[in-house]
């Protein structure tokens, strides 16, 4: 199958810090991609180097068959930053429709989307709320809704549910795999076991290199292991939860 985001080799340093080491990975359309690792192991550097937010220091970025340029793909996909980058004072319906206008979409499309994406994360009686009254896991839940709002076919999703109880994080997962059958690719970095069981593959950071990538029961067959963790553990790691 054709990747539709291909790293090849890929390094990266902050001054003389060696974030990622050599990392090579196929991310395939139309998978639910988890990219898991202890707190420092480079998943978010290397999600920013996806979407061209951060640079290689060597190595390629393919994106859908050409080397990644940002601003080509930004139309096409969606990027849900660890931290939230909303608008305290605007209330959701006006944060979204700010979000919604940079990626020009119309009045009667932009109403639509809103409702749906509202809707998705279960905030849709707060619409009208002012996000500072929002807590911490409403504001991750509008961020995601922000990022789904241009309806794009590829997510990159960080941490998308921190802060978020884990009835309604089910349900966001339900909504992830409803993505997924629309036939969209996500990528998305997580600390928690159970998101890591629903992904369809994984790829394990540790110590900013790739140990292993493929299904969670193909990984666990591999190594010999009840867990994904025990993965980390038997590598000589660390608990992931944190
Ligand atoms: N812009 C930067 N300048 C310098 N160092 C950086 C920069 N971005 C990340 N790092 C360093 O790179 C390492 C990996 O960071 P990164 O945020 O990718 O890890 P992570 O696996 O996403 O961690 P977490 O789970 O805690 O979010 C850390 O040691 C971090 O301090």
């Amino acid at each position: 199958m054709n990747a539709i985001i291909q790293l090849n080799d890929l390094s990266k340093s902050f001054k003389t810090q060696h974030v990622l080491k050599n990392v090579s990975l196929d991310i395939r359309p139309g998978e639910i991609y988890g990219l898991l690792g202890p707190s420092g192991s480079g998943k978010t550097t290397l999600i920013k180097m996806m979407i061209g937010l951060e640079l290689p220091s060597n190595g390629i970025v393919t994106f859908k068959g050409n080397k990644l340029k940002a601003k080509e793909v930004y139309p096409s996909i969606g990027y849900m930053a660890q931290s939230d980058a909303l608008y305290e004072e605007l209330t959701a319906k006006e944060n979204l429709a700010f979000t919604a206008s940079l990626y020009g979409l119309k009045k009667e499309q932009r109403k639509q989307q809103i409702t749906k994406v509202m809707e998705m994360v279960d905030l849709l009686p707060h619409l009208e709320k002012p996000v500072h009254q929002f807590s911490g896991g409403m504001k991750r839940r509008l961020s995601l809704a922000s990022a789904l709002l241009h309806d794009p076919d590829v997510l990159f999703l960080d941490e998308p549910t921190v802060g978020i109880d884990p009835v309604l994080r089910k349900e966001i997962w339900d909504g992830f795999h409803q993505l997924k059958r629309e036939g969209r690719t996500i990528i998305i970095t997580t600390h928690v076991m159970d998101e890591a069981e629903r992904c369809d593959r994984l790829g394990l950071l540790q110590h900013g290199e790739i140990i292993s990538s493929d299904t969670p029961a193909a990984i666990k067959t591999h190594y010999g292991v009840a867990s994904i963790e025990d993965v980390f553990l038997k590598n000589g790691g660390v608990s992931l939860e944190n």
